[in-house]
């Protein structure tokens, strides 16, 4: 590995680190009493949910940007998540990864995981990626070594030093570099690719720690019509082995998501910090509060 690599590692560590929740109201006393050991890739989904949110309050200043929010994401779901701007959605993606504490309501990762009691690094690291709007790639290196940083990202420095490619990892990045269209593109610096190619990268960076659940925030911004179709595909096919919340406004998108894979597919429709309505994509269209709230009739 490069000095150059081993130092951005470092840097990732810490920044991630050092990142303060942004509301820290009840953390501390609640873990005290009965905490359990996390370990990673622990989560027990035998009754069904992997992601379990229970009357969820968030208020900023007496507003309240989470108003009793409840929702249940099934393993191996891909659920797509619309509403109108200031409808809550990244809130919710903000309480669910740690960012943001909650004044009231439960969040649980299966059935055990009770994340109100975890740190954002703890959730990160038990199996719950986020991609934001905004790709974070690291832009002077090569795509493979955004792969393969990815992958040391949560060892510690000292650790990472030492770190050698095993020869499954090697694999684990070749199945990934092909999942996300960029196999020809392995050697090439990040900051050359296309803004929907350095999407597809920052997805297969957190491909690369295996997140059981995969949180995207508005992830065809910005990308022609091909590439939001691949990037349908690539999602359809993380459906089953991961489950996924897509949050997007692209309505042509979300009929791509909804119409492929598995039957039934599910939308939920977020409104002033409630769900609005929950259902197939052709339910939520037809419903009257939805077609309000959209069209402000
Ligand atoms: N840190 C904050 N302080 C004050 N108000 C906030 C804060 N974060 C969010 N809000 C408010 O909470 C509401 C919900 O915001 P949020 O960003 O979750 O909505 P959203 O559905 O993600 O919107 P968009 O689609 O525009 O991204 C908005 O009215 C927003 O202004």
């Amino acid at each position: 590995m490069t000095p150059d690599l081993m130092e951005a590692g470092a840097r990732l560590r810490a920044a991630h680190d050092a990142r303060p929740p942004a509301k820290a109201t009840e953390s501390g006393d609640r873990g005290a009493s009965y905490s359990r050991v996390v370990q990673p890739g622990e989560v027990d989904v035998t009754h069904g949910a992997i992601l379990y949110l229970d009357d969820i309050t968030v208020s900023f200043d007496g507003f309240r940007a989470l108003n009793r929010l409840s929702l249940s994401i099934s393993a191996g779901e891909l659920r797509c998540i619309i509403g109108p701007n200031g409808a809550g959605k990244t809130t919710m993606m903000d309480v669910i990864t740690g960012k943001t504490r909650p004044d009231e309501g439960k969040a649980y990762f299966g059935s055990t995981i009770d994340l109100l009691r975890l740190r954002e690094s703890q959730i990160a690291q038990i199996g719950i990626g986020r991609k934001f709007q905004k790709p974070t790639v690291y832009e002077q290196l090569t795509v493979f070594e955004n792969l393969e940083l990815a992958l040391k990202a949560d060892r510690r420095v000292r650790a990472s030093m030492f770190f050698r490619l095993t020869g499954e990892q090697l694999d684990r990045i070749g199945e990934v570099l092909t999942l996300i269209h960029l196999k020809d593109s392995a050697q090439r610096t990040a900051g050359n690719l296309s803004h929907g190619q350095k999407q597809w990268l920052e997805i297969g960076m957190l491909l690369m720690q295996d997140p059981k659940l995969l949180l995207l925030d508005e992830p065809v911004a910005g990308m022609t019509d091909e590439e939001t179709e691949r990037t349908a595909e690539l999602f359809l096919s993380l459906e089953g082995s991961h489950s996924l919340v897509v949050v997007e406004h692209d309505m042509k998108f979300i009929g791509e998501l909804t119409q492929g894979g598995r039957n039934g597919k599910r939308v939920t429709v977020l409104h002033e910090g409630s769900v609005l309505s929950e259902g197939t994509l052709a339910d939520v269209q037809a419903n009257d509060k939805v077609v309000e709230v959209y069209l402000g009739r």
